[in-house]
């Protein structure tokens, strides 16, 4: 009998063990090796990749010898600096190469027929890799970025009235106070003898204020509390991806990976601590309404829809609208502001509008539409500075893209840098900053995409728009502003594109007359 169990004991053994050696080479090397084969047929092909690594040494040695110095002056030719790779391999192997970022194979497609497509028609069925979601499941873990497939559109659903119509109107007097706050600030540093400022720093802070009280409105203080050991722990998780390489690296109890769990759940804490008091405000009468911010319009469409009350869920996409939102629109008002304070006459013109329509007031929400100029300059410093240079997505099935077959577990990555500059799309004048191109309004889909595009593009594009809208209207009939000498141009990506050394600028008050 005691045979018995410890043959079939051992039968199980094996089984798992052969079980886990196959997964083991399916995952690192035949799968792999079939989207290699059925990508090579239809003529896309690439680098060579090493066993492991792939390109990701290839990519790291071009990229640290061209962000190694600055640039000479400022102009806006940034794709051979921040993707010398994409130039490097498009050139020798055409539009659509395949790359390899250690045993993850990626598709660069350039094509703005075929990035329309994919993006409009494939949303279910393409998303997020695993690799992906574990880089970010500590700071966002499950929210809407992340998720996939039916989850995706479940949370789609429920964030999406938080961010249309009246709801994003309300939000405008928290930016236009929040922004006050700041310009007051900078004529503070002003008028204590300040001239230059790194307008950068100013932008960050601003937009941490504006997300902290439109995400939870009474609860500000919190929320920048919150909100600040999400960016420590944002730091601790790079540092960490950087420094344990080793598989299964995240389950040692390692410095970092103990200080990543406390501060996880302290955030956690705090966050909780937020939602259920709304929460038990309206379960024991004291309310009848969550609140008129992110948070309450959130817990109002959970309720109504009639779901389960998820507290993780909830959690994850208070953090989730923090992390997408801040410093993507932060970038934005940088880089515009630089293009600004670089182009004195688009400033000008700009400013201009910005008077004719205010007549001296404070912006009102319905008065955002009349500022022509200042949206076309926003869309050109998107172009050429998209916060958002890269647009990940895994195919989980085989799907048909005009002439290719995107096999199951390949991932297609959309340069939108590149595409963003590209002289076969945008004309000669490709890398320098006009924002006349902007003046017509048919456009060619596809080939302008800082938010993505079809349903997955970015839920919180009207409320970007609208912040970054109301801040520099309010900044700009307020100083004037010139490039500073101390300004060093060296554009960088992590994550996002950003000037490496912030952007100082020289500002100056305007009479209310002027
Ligand atoms: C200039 C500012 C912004 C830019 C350039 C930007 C860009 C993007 C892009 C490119 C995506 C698609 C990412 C991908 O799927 O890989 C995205 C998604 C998203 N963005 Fe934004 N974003 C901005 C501001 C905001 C703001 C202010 C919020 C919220 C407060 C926000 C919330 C989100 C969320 C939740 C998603 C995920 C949508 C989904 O997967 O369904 N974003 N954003």
């Amino acid at each position: 009998m005691a045979m018995v169990i410890l043959t079939t004991l051992l039968v199980i053994f094996v089984t798992l063990l052969l079980k886990v050696a196959y997964d083991t080479i399916s995952c690192y090397w035949l799968t792999p090796m079939r989207i290699r084969k059925i990508m090579e047929k239809q003529g896309v092909r690439g680098p060579k990749p090493r066993f492991l690594i792939g390109n990701i040494i290839d990519m790291n040695t071009l990229l640290s010898r061209t962000v190694s110095q600055d640039m000479k002056t400022i102009h806006h030719d940034i794709v051979p600096r921040l993707l010398p790779h994409f130039v490097a391999w498009s050139n020798q192997y055409g539009k659509r190469f395949l790359y390899w970022n250690g045993i993850e194979p990626r598709l660069c497609l350039t094509d703005t027929a075929l990035i329309k497509e994919f993006l409009s028609k494939y949303s279910i069925v393409s998303g997020k890799s695993w690799q992906q979601q574990q880089g970010s499941k500590h700071f966002i873990g499950r929210g809407l970025l992340m998720v996939n497939g039916e989850d995706w559109q479940h949370q789609r659903h429920l964030v999406t009235p938080a961010f249309m119509g009246d709801k994003l109107k309300s939000y405008a007097r928290h930016m236009v106070e929040c922004t006050k706050d700041m310009l007051q600030s900078l004529q503070k540093a002003l008028e204590g003898g300040k001239s230059e400022v790194e307008i950068g720093e100013c932008f960050t802070e601003l937009t941490a204020d504006i997300i902290s009280r439109t995400e939870f409105g009474t609860s500000y203080e919190k929320g920048r509390q919150i909100f600040h050991l999400l960016t420590q722990l944002q730091i601790h998780v790079a540092q960490a991806t950087r420094h344990l390489l080793l598989p299964g690296s995240r389950f040692f109890p390692s410095k970092y990976n103990r200080e990543i769990k406390s501060m996880k759940m302290e955030v956690e804490r705090l966050l909780k601590e937020i939602i259920e008091s709304r929460k038990n405000c309206v379960e024991m009468g004291r309310s009848n309404s969550y609140g008129n911010d992110l948070l309450g319009i959130l817990l109002d469409e959970i309720k109504k829809k009639g779901g389960d009350f998820d507290l993780q869920l909830v959690m994850d996409e208070c953090k989730t609208f923090f992390f997408a939102g801040h410093e993507t629109t932060a970038l934005l008002l940088t880089w515009t502001t630089m293009l600004l304070a670089s182009n004195p006459l688009w400033q000008d013109r700009v400013r201009a509008e910005v008077k004719e329509v205010l007549k001296g007031e404070t912006p009102l929400i319905d008065q955002l539409s009349k500022f022509t100029l200042l949206h076309m300059t926003i869309k050109e410093a998107m172009r050429l500075y998209p916060p958002a240079t890269v647009l990940p997505r895994m195919a989980f099935e085989d799907i048909h893209l005009g002439d290719l077959h995107i096999p199951k577990g390949l991932s297609v990555w959309i340069p939108v840098l590149a595409v963003h500059h590209s002289e076969e799309l945008w004309g000669k004048d490709a890398n320098e900053f006009n924002p006349k191109r902007f003046a017509s309004k048919s456009f060619m889909p596809g080939r302008f995409i800082p938010f993505a595009l079809g349903p997955r593009n970015c839920v919180g594009q009207s409320f970007a728009m609208m912040e970054a809208k109301i801040i520099l209207v309010m900044l700009i009939s307020r100083f004037s502003f010139t490039i500073s000498e101390n300004y060093r141009h060296a554009p960088v990506v992590v994550l996002t594109i950003k000037p490496k050394y912030g952007v100082q600028v020289c500002l100056k008050p305007l009479d209310s007359g002027s």
